[in-house]
C-alpha cells in the first residue's frame, strides 16, 4: 500500500452508526469525508469538528445517497479536497416498519432508492475513482442481520438488505481484478435513532409502551446487551485495513448473537 494518507468517505454519517465509523476511521489515521442530507447539516458539521479533534482532516458534503449525481459529486469532491481516496462506506439507510399488506408503491420506491440504489451509486462512483488512480480500494456496505434472516413487519427494509448482500457479492466478483474488495457489515440491534423509530412503530402496532419492543429484542441477544455504533465501527476498522485484504464479497454479522449464519 502507498504511504500517502488514506481517505475514506462515509455516507449518512452525521449521527448513529455512520458517525461511529467516521470517528473510528479517523482514529485509524484516515482523513474522513462524510455525507448527509441538508436537514442534518448542523449535526454533520459537529461530527466534522469531532473528527478534526482527532488530528486528521475532515470534510462534509451535502449529498442524498439516492441521487446518483450527488453521490458521484461527493466522491469527486472528497478526492479533490482531501487529496486521496481509498475507501467508501455506503452507510446511509432508512427503515420502514409495516406489515407487507400496507406497503405502497411510493414507500417501496423510496426505501429501494436509498438502501439499494444508494449503495449501487456508491459502488459505481468509488470504483470509477479507484480505477482512475489504478490503486485498488475498499468498498464497505451497510447490510443488516435482516439481510440474512428477514424480520416480520420489516419486510420492505429486509428486502433492501438482501439486495445489499447481492450487490456486495456481484461487485466483489466484478471488481476483484481491479484490486478492489467489497464487503458489508450486518449489525443487529444498534441503539440509534433508527431503533427509536422501529421501537415506536412496532410498539404502536402491537399496542405496547415505548421501550418494551426494543427490550424484548435485546433480551434475545446471546451476549446480553444491545449494540452501540462502536461495535460496528470495530468491524469496519478491520474491513478498511490491510488485515482484510484477502476478504471480499462477505456480509459479516456483528450482532452479539442473534442470527447464526
Ligand atoms: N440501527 C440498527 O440497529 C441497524 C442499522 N443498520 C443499518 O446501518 C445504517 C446506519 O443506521 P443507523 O445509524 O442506525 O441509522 P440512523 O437513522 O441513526 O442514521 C442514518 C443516517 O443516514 C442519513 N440518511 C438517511 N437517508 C439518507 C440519504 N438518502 N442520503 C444521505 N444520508 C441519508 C440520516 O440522515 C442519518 O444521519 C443503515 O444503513 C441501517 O439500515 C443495519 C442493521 C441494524
Ligand atoms: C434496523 C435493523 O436492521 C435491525 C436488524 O434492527
Amino acid at each position: 500500500m502507498s504511504t500517502a494518507i488514506r481517505t475514506a468517505l462515509v455516507t449518512g454519517a452525521s449521527r448513529g452508526i455512520g458517525k461511529g465509523i467516521a470517528l473510528q476511521l479517523a482514529k485509524d489515521g484516515y482523513q474522513v469525508a462524510i455525507t448527509d442530507l441538508p436537514q442534518q447539516r448542523d449535526e454533520a458539521l459537529e461530527t466534522v469538528k469531532e473528527i478534526e479533534q482527532l488530528g486528521v482532516r475532515a470534510h462534509f458534503v451535502e449529498a442524498d445517497s439516492s441521487n446518483r449525481e450527488q453521490v458521484f459529486k461527493a466522491v469527486n469532491e472528497t478526492y479533490k479536497t482531501l487529496g486521496s481516496f481509498n475507501t467508501i462506506v455506503n452507510n446511509a439507510g432508512i427503515a420502514s416498519v409495516e406489515p407487507l399488506a400496507d406497503i405502497t408503491e411510493e414507500m417501496m420506491n423510496r426505501i429501494n432508492r436509498v438502501n439499494i440504489n444508494g449503495v449501487l451509486w456508491g459502488i459505481q462512483a468509488a470504483a470509477k475513482q479507484f480505477e482512475s488512480t489504478n490503486q485498488g480500494g475498499k468498498i464497505i456496505n451497510a447490510c443488516s442481520i435482516v439481510g440474512h434472516d428477514a424480520f416480520a413487519m420489516l419486510g420492505a427494509y429486509s428486502t433492501t438488505k438482501f439486495a445489499v448482500r447481492g450487490l456486495t457479492q456481484a461487485a466483489a466478483k466484478e471488481l476483484a481484478p481491479k484490486k478492489i474488495t467489497v464487503n458489508a457489515y450486518c449489525p443487529g440491534i444498534v441503539l440509534t435513532p433508527m431503533w427509536d423509530l422501529i421501537d415506536e412503530k412496532l410498539g404502536a402496532y402491537h399496542n405496547v409502551p415505548r421501550g418494551e419492543t426494543v427490550k424484548k429484542f435485546i433480551d434475545s441477544i446471546a451476549l446480553g446487551r444491545g449494540s452501540n455504533p462502536q461495535d460496528i465501527a470495530n468491524l469496519v476498522s478491520f474491513l478498511g485495513s490491510e488485515k482484510s485484504d484477502y476478504i471480499t464479497g462477505q456480509s459479516i454479522v456483528v450482532d452479539g448473537g442473534i442470527v447464526f449464519t
